[in-house]
């Protein structure tokens, strides 16, 4: 007897494209995205994958790559819950800079240090700045729990809640459920599932627009650890990618 468990990353967003820091910016997907969001479906509903739940961000990218895979899977109709604790990772300060250009200007190791290490964050946004989301009415209740900035650690800790409360239930329910978010949100469910080291963390990346399956057993330790991509040849060649960013 084995859970189910399906992570999809967003599709290529046009801050992707554009390769700009993006965190909680709520950019749309580009038309590679959208195409992306469709082989997604393709995946899942050819190897016979129905998602009963789907778990997405509040963030557009997400819920339209959600929107559109089910579509094509004919699973268009399943409960869907949404949540800011599956938001991708605040990028703080940086939101809205180019990665190339950040590279430059600050070098090699606090680059990677802010867009990969465990536990540091990049400096806080200010609130009355282009790319802050004081003020965004989806975010009202969450008062002092906003963030400004996060790092990996601070996701896995605002993720963990949602996690044990409302996608594990559904799991233990024998619910097929479908996780779409975020590329630094993902990150932190597989560091927990798989119980990634702090350093190892560093060097994992997940792509855009691939499901990742995790067959999990009744302690909710995966069958197979990192879990299996739909297409894994694309995936590795698509994780090099976002590793490779700013350079
Ligand atoms: O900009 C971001 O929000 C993330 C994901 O796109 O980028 P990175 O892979 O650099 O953490």
């Amino acid at each position: 007897m084995t859970y189910t468990l399906c992570l999809l990353r967003h599709g290529e967003s046009d801050w992707n494209a554009k390769n700009l820091f993006t965190g909680w910016v709520d950019v749309p997907l580009s038309e590679k995205g959208r195409a992306e969001a469709v082989y997604s479906g393709e995946l899942i509903r050819d190897v016979g994958l129905r998602p009963d739940v789907v778990h997405t961000s509040l963030l557009r990218r997400a819920i339209s790559t959600s929107n559109i895979a089910l579509d094509v899977a004919d699973r268009h109709w399943i409960p869907v819950r949404r949540s800011w604790r599956l938001n991708e990772r605040h990028y703080g300060a940086l939101q809205g800079k180019d990665k190339k250009a950040t590279l430059q200007e600050f070098g090699e190791e606090q680059f990677m240090t802010w867009r990969r290490s465990y536990d540091v964050p990049p400096p806080a946004i200010e609130p009355d700045t282009q790319f802050s989301q004081a003020g965004d009415v989806r975010y009202a209740d969450l008062g002092d729990e906003a963030p400004r900035t996060e790092c990996l650690k601070d996701v896995i800790a605002r993720f963990l809640p949602y996690w044990n409360d409302a996608i594990v239930p559904d799991l233990t329910a024998n619910k097929t459920v479908l996780v779409v978010a975020h590329g630094n949100s993902l990150r932190a469910l597989v560091k927990h599932l798989d119980n990634v080291s702090d350093g190892d963390i560093v060097g994992l990346n997940i792509p855009t627009g691939m499901p990742l399956v995790y067959r999990l057993d009744e302690n909710l330790v995966p069958t197979v650890a990192g879990g299996e991509y739909l297409d894994p040849h694309a995936a590795a060649a698509a994780a090099e990618a976002v590793a490779n960013q700013g350079r």
